[in-house]
């Protein structure tokens, strides 16, 4: 490409929430649109620039042709150890306090940048209005990107009126344990057949100030601000509850799995640039290749769940008792306040069919052949894997809008089975074996896969995500003009 023809690109500046949930789906958009002609400039913030470096091992992280990363900070005092999650409150309210104005310097910087395209449109984290205020504020597109499922997108959308019903917040504490959490839930647009429980889990507050409550359910409100909605789902899986989400905003793009997109795109220059803020353990992949079709549990809560050491020894002791091989994901920041410490003789009792790692290749891990189960915590990054896999699941739903997925994944999808809050060994070894082995699991199996067909040909030529993502390279494409067909 000439300098001439690369000053002219579209160029798109996509901005995530400082986490992993959101930085890996972000940059699969990033991806995607670089594979579409963008310029792209990522904007991590400082803290995970520097962990995306380390984990990633020497060389620079832009290698890539038009496509850049920039770093603005958090907001949060520095950290002694670059190896932990950060507290998402805290994160939540020191992006939205102190990340904006680094932001706009940084979009006046690009636009000023001689021979770079100017911005031409932001892509911000739902949960970072501020973007996208800033944005508009300069004259230039701001779309939003919830990285949820469009069921837990709807459940925060429901916050305000949750409130309004008196259903939240919670009388007391009482509330958690009486079966008040069991109450029906029957006029959420496109979410029949739910309870409070399965609402995202920042309602189970007594406070009307708790700041969750109040900030994820004010930031989806300020989605209706913006000029499109960007998900990371597919229509069938949702269909009910897109197609209410079209009826409440001018252009919702549902162009899941992005993942497949992202991975389209492979075989270039991309393929370097990686997302992840912890360094991948591969040789789990090494000891896959060791184990018979389908016969292995992979057990990973994601990069937010803490449990606390009693938890962890039932998991354990679950796996232990279970009989079935597992490879076990044990982040070094799981346990609360500790070092993820496995109760003492585990490794030992369990050393001739189970491995540990501190963070692998997820979606390699996946779609490894020997892969039968996953138990996870039911994140939509997971939760979409899974599915893309063809893997069924045991939910262990920890926070946030993961209830609402492991609720549709169970009663809806018929691809897992929900592990209760009070974790208990033996139920862990009785469901990991009635997953594998028995009618439950054969059933599941059947979904799983449907699921990941239907997966497969949303992304293809004439799928509703490929229709989507064409619709929205267009829309991004035309700026500020009003008259693009939604
Ligand atoms: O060893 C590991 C562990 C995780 N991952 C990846 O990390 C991501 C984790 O994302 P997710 O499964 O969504 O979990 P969280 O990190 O908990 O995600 C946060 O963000 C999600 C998207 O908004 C929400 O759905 C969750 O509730 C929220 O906790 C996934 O892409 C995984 O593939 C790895 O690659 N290796």
């Amino acid at each position: 490409m000439s300098p001439e023809e690369a000053a002219h690109r579209p160029h798109a500046v996509l901005i995530p929430q400082p986490a992993q949930g959101h930085v890996t789906p972000m940059l699969h958009l990033a991806k995607a649109l670089h594979a579409r002609g963008f310029h792209i400039t990522y904007v991590n913030s400082e803290y995970n620039h520097r962990r995306l470096l380390r984990s990633r091992g020497p060389g620079p992280l832009a290698g890539a042709d038009g496509f850049r990363f920039e770093a603005v900070p958090d907001g949060l005092p520095p950290s002694d150890n670059d190896d932990v999650t950060q507290d998402i409150a805290a994160l939540c309210l020191s992006t939205t306090e102190h990340s904006a104005a680094p932001f706009r310097d940084l979009l006046a910087r690009l636009n000023a940048t001689p021979g770079g395209p100017p911005v031409s449109c932001v892509v911000a984290d739902g949960v970072m209005s501020f973007a996208q205020r800033v944005a508009e504020e300069m004259g230039i597109l701001a779309l939003v990107f919830w990285t949820t499922s469009a069921f837990g997108f709807m459940g925060y959308l429901q916050f305000a009126e949750l409130i309004r019903r008196g259903y939240v917040p919670l009388k007391d504490e009482s509330d958690l344990t009486s079966g008040y959490l069991d109450t029906a839930i029957d006029w959420i647009p496109g979410m029949p057949d739910i309870r409070l429980k399965d609402i995202p889990s920042f309602i189970r507050t007594t406070d009307r100030d708790d700041v969750m409550l109040n900030f994820d359910g004010g930031e989806a409100q300020n989605a209706r601000r913006a000029r499109g909605v960007i998900l990371n789902t597919y229509d069938a899986l949702e269909q009910g509850v897109v197609d209410a989400l079209r009826r409440e905003f001018p252009r919702v793009y549902t162009v899941g799995p992005l993942a497949v997109f992202a991975n389209a795109a492979r075989g270039g220059e991309l393929d370097a640039i990686g997302g992840n803020l912890w360094k991948e353990d591969t040789s789990c992949l090494r000891w896959l290749d060791t184990q018979p079709p389908g016969s292995v549990v992979y057990v990973n809560f994601g990069s937010i769940t803490v449990m606390t050491p009693a938890q962890l020894a039932e998991f354990a002791w679950g796996l232990a008792g279970c009989g079935v091989p597992f490879l076990w994901v044990v982040r070094p920041d799981l346990v609360s306040g500790e070092n993820a410490m496995l109760p003492e003789g585990f490794v030992t009792d369990t050393k001739e069919r189970g491995v540990l790692a501190s963070w692998c290749p997820q979606e390699l891990v996946l779609s490894h052949p020997s892969v039968g189960l996953f138990l996870t915590h039911c994140g939509w990054n997971s939760t979409l894997e899974s599915i893309c896999a063809g893997v069924p699941m045991l939910c262990w739903p920890f926070f946030a809008e993961q209830p609402t997925n492991c609720r549709y994944a169970c009663a809806k999808w018929g691809i897992g089975m929900e592990i209760d809050s009070d974790v208990r060994r033996e139920e862990v070894a009785r469901l990991v074996r009635e997953a594998m082995d028995g009618e439950s699991g054969k059933a599941m199996r059947v979904k799983a896969m449907v699921w990941k067909e239907k997966a497969r040909e949303a992304v293809e030529e004439g799928g509703s995500s490929r229709e989507n993502m064409d619709r929205l390279v267009e829309f991004l494409l035309a700026g500020n003009d009003d008259d693009v067909p939604t």
